[in-house]
């Protein structure tokens, strides 16, 4: 089996990321700084040489598009591609839609950071029929779409899609991108370079900065670094 790489990237700054709220699986757009680092993101993998065979991507657009500037900046928009929820952002329950600023100043910050980077402790549920219900929303259909959920409830859906659907490609040699968000990929993250549920509260995922794992064997070889420092 030969060595490849998995490629990592956080969607660009989006318009939710810029007015500081909780966002998880609102469909939120790009800003123009966000399609901006998209692009960079893709001009940088074109200078390194890093080219993917096969991408992956959630059902959000700003994961989606950030996935289209990048590979059209690298001459390759014409891979594969598939998308799939179980790379969506983590849901953020009843906090979508709320600033993150005033959430704090209401229940303080170890409450905030708790709903935000606790391994297990999920935020609020969000209330049916609130604004941010995406229930019936039909790209949904078929899907138990949560009402929250914590880190480990991402991991519980983003873990085996990894192993049965990204893990085959990169064991066949090609090198894969994915492009995702904040919290999913921390949960790829935590996985691939064993973080144990301690630490992993201290992980932050930049937007739009690909993360590269070196695969041999069809394994991980257990280095993890941002390309733009290669
Ligand atoms: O869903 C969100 O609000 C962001 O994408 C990630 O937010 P966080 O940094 O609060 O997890």
């Amino acid at each position: 089996m030969s060595a490849t790489n998995l490629i990592l990237v956080r969607h660009g700054q989006s318009q939710w990321n810029l007015e500081n709220r909780f966002t998880g699986w609102w469909d939120v757009d790009l800003t123009e700084k966000g399609e901006a680092e998209a692009k960079a993101a893709g001009e940088l993998l074109a200078a390194k040489g890093m080219l993917p065979d096969v991408a992956f991507t959630s059902f959000q657009t700003r994961a989606i598009r950030t996935l289209h500037f990048a590979l059209h900046a690298a001459n390759r928009l014409w891979i594969p591609e598939t998308k799939d929820w179980r790379l969506n952002e983590r849901h953020y329950g009843g906090l979508t839609g709320l600033d993150k600023q005033e959430t704090r100043d209401k229940h303080g910050d170890d409450q905030v950071h708790i709903w935000r980077r606790s391994f297990d402790t999920p935020p609020p549920a969000m209330e049916k029929g609130s604004t941010f219900d995406l229930s019936a929303d039909p790209r949904y259909a078929g899907i138990d779409v949560p009402m929250a959920e914590s880190l480990k409830d991402t991991i519980i859906r983003v873990l085996p899609y990894y192993e049965a659907e990204i893990e085959p490609v990169l064991a066949s040699g090609k090198t894969v991108i994915v492009s995702a968000h904040g919290n999913s990929l921390r949960a790829l993250v935590k996985h691939l370079s064993g973080i144990s549920d301690d630490d992993i509260t201290g992980l932050e995922i930049p937007t739009g900065q690909p993360i590269v794992y070196p695969f041999e064997g069809g394994k991980p070889s257990g280095e993890r670094y941002y390309l733009s420092d290669a």
